[in-house]
């Protein structure tokens, strides 16, 4: 309330457990505008192919289930749910098989360029309708809106991104599992062929470790408001 309005789009990406999530919702609701999360449609899209039981190399037949998994991706930052066939997996995508399997799925060339295309329709959506939007995932500023108003690349210490993932799920005393978990799949989102994690560079990038969700939210409506990107009243 009184930020003003969001007027184009917010890249954040970056790691596991930097906060893109959780920031980019926070954004998009005080600044009126829609939220896309694109790595839930990755997770959406690797429950469809568990559930087929397709092996996660034959690279065909996992672009073959995504093609037909019927996912759609909502854009409220109050209640953004993930539907496949118009059932609601948001729970299901969170879970440690889909973790599991998200990497070498998203690693799939053809699963990506059909997942960019749909993340650039509903941005173009979210545009007309609305005016503004905020899209979190691993390469919206480099390959999904080059031309975005503001690119923000989050970092945050790996055992820092572990604690938050290790209380997030409720399992405390395995944060070492988690960070292996995190370390191993920062790897291989890094060093993939096609789109790997890394900045634009004209990325701003952001260090959360020592800030907390409020000193990231403060810092993104400076860099929006900065960048002209906000209309109405900012701040008081
Ligand atoms: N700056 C922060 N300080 C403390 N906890 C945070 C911060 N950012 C995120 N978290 C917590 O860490 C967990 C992971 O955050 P999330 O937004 O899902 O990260 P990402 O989308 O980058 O994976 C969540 O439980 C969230 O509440
Ligand atoms: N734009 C995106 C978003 C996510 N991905 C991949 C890489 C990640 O390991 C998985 C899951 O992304 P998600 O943001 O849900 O992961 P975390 O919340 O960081 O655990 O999807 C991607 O390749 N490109």
């Amino acid at each position: 309330m009184g930020h003003g309005e969001l007027r184009g789009v917010v890249a954040l990406d970056g790691p596991s457990g930097t906060g893109k999530s959780s920031a980019a919702r926070r954004l998009a609701s005080a600044l009126g505008a829609r939220y896309l999360d694109t790595g839930a449609m990755y997770r959406a899209v690797t429950l469809a192919v568990l559930r087929s039981g397709a092996d996660l190399d034959d690279a065909d037949r996992v672009a073959a289930v995504a093609r037909d998994a019927g996912l759609a991706q909502g854009t409220d930052p109050a209640d953004s749910t993930t539907t496949l066939r118009g059932e609601d997996v948001g729970v299901e995508i969170r879970g440690p098989e889909v973790t599991r399997a998200v990497s070498p799925v998203s690693a799939n060339p053809a699963v990506r360029e059909l997942l960019v295309a749909e993340q650039r329709r509903i941005v173009a959506h979210a545009l007309s309708a609305v005016g503004g939007i905020v899209v979190e995932g691993r390469d919206i500023g480099t390959v999904v809106v080059p031309d975005a108003g503001l690119k923000v690349f989050l970092t945050a210490d790996a055992r820092a991104r572990a604690h938050r993932r290790a209380r997030q799920d409720g399992l405390e005393s395995t944060v070492d599992a988690v960070l292996a978990d995190v370390e191993r799949r920062d790897a291989y989102d890094s060093s993939r062929a096609v789109s790997p994690l890394r900045p634009a560079p004209d990325a701003v990038e952001l260090d959360t470790t020592d800030l907390d969700l409020a000193g990231v939210l403060a810092a993104l409506l400076d860099l929006a408001a900065g960048r002209g990107l906000v209309a109405g009243p900012v701040r008081g």
